[in-house]
């Protein structure tokens, strides 16, 4: 009897002092990084995720700018925005290519209390089909744009002394978890952003500034309608994968994780386990996160192998079935 329930004791106790040990150990800290009255300023706003996080942000009390090309597509989302919040926002017409456009506007707009780079572009088509010119757009959009912004915003935003943590946020894709077949030139762009985004909190942390990443599935947007005219039969079979979201969904996602200072944002279950597939060494703020890792990492990379399996099976079948 005695021995059972001193078994039975070291059994709950395991876990969970291993939980209050990674409670003590996970960096960054766990924070709250609040909306309302703040400067939220986000990329690509004039259309799909970026509009809803737009409308979602000013919802809260947010004040609101946003940057795209397009200046009648940014009219257009300031009417939408302001007629449906009652919020009056900003918007600035740039392309984020050009670093001293980029400045200009951050040197216009005020200093940003939480940055979401979101503007995106995505071509899917076999390395071998593809131009070097659109590889290069995506690259010099999602990525070189990406950095123009922050370093154009940085500066302000690191002249806050006191007051709640600012937030950087980097929006990349599940495409920027995993490779996916037709996503070469996107994938390299949005797998960057990782690397920006985790060297870059190591800097940024003694600044009180979070950095978050968010990995979305296909989503709802003008762009996905785009995107699908020209996606190769492969790509969408193995897409398929992950479940297809509303911009709205993606946003909430997005702003909750921001609020919550995480730097994984995850937007739905097959995203969250590509996150404990791939949680590498990214930084974990959550100790209950940091414990699931660590328990589901051997099944899920038996589930993660599987999937492979399945993948590399529809391409060696669609290759055969072209032959013919
Ligand atoms: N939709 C999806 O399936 C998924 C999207 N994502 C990512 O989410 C983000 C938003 O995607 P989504 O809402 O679908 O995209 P949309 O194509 O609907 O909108 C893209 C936005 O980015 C702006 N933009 C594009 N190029 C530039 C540029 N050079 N300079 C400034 N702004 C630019 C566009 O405005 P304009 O053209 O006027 O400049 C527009 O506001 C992207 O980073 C994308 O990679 C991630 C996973 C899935
Ligand atoms: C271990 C468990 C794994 C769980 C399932 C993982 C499924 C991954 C599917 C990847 C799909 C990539 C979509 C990219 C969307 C995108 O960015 C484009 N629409 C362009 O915008």
């Amino acid at each position: 009897m005695a021995t059972h329930s001193l078994l039975w004791l070291l059994i709950i106790s395991c876990p969970v002092l291993f939980i209050v040990f990674l409670w003590w150990i996970v960096q960054p800290r766990p924070v709250k990084v609040p909306i309302k009255g703040r400067h939220v300023f986000i990329s690509g706003g004039s259309s799909g995720i970026g509009l809803a996080l737009a409308h979602m942000a000013a919802q809260e009390g947010a004040r609101v700018s946003i940057l795209a090309r397009n200046a009648s597509r940014l009219e257009e989302a300031k009417e939408s925005v302001e007629s449906s919040t009652g919020q009056e926002i900003k918007i600035y017409s740039a392309d984020v290519r050009n670093f001293e456009e980029v400045k200009k506007v951050m040197d216009e707009a005020g200093p940003v209390d939480v940055l979401i780079c979101n503007q995106g572009v995505f071509t899917p088509q076999e390395f071998e089909l593809q131009s070097v010119d659109t590889m290069r757009s995506m690259v010099d959009i999602n990525l070189m744009g990406t950095i123009h912004l922050i370093k154009a915003a940085l500066p302000y935003m690191k002249r806050r002394r006191n007051g709640p943590p600012a937030s950087i946020a980097l929006m990349s894709s599940q495409a920027g978890q995993v490779g996916v077949y037709g996503y070469t030139a996107y994938s390299s762009s949005k797998f960057a952003l990782r690397g920006l985004a985790e060297a870059l909190q190591q800097e940024l942390i003694v600044h009180n500034i979070r950095v978050s990443l968010i990995f979305p599935p296909d989503t709802n947007t003008p762009g996905l309608v785009e995107e699908n005219k020209m996606k190769p039969e492969v790509t969408k079979l193995i897409a398929a994968s992950s479940s297809s979201m509303e911009a709205t969904e993606v946003a909430e996602k997005t702003l909750n994780g921001i609020k919550s200072g995480k730097f994984i944002i995850t937007c739905n279950f097959d995203g969250f386990m590509l996150s404990i597939a791939t949680a590498g060494m990214s930084p974990q703020t959550s100790p209950i996160m940091a414990f699931v890792e660590v328990i589901a990492a051997g099944i899920v990379r038996i589930v993660a192998l599987c999937l492979l399996w399945s993948w590399y099976s529809t391409v060696h079948k669609w290759h055969n079935h072209q032959k013919k």
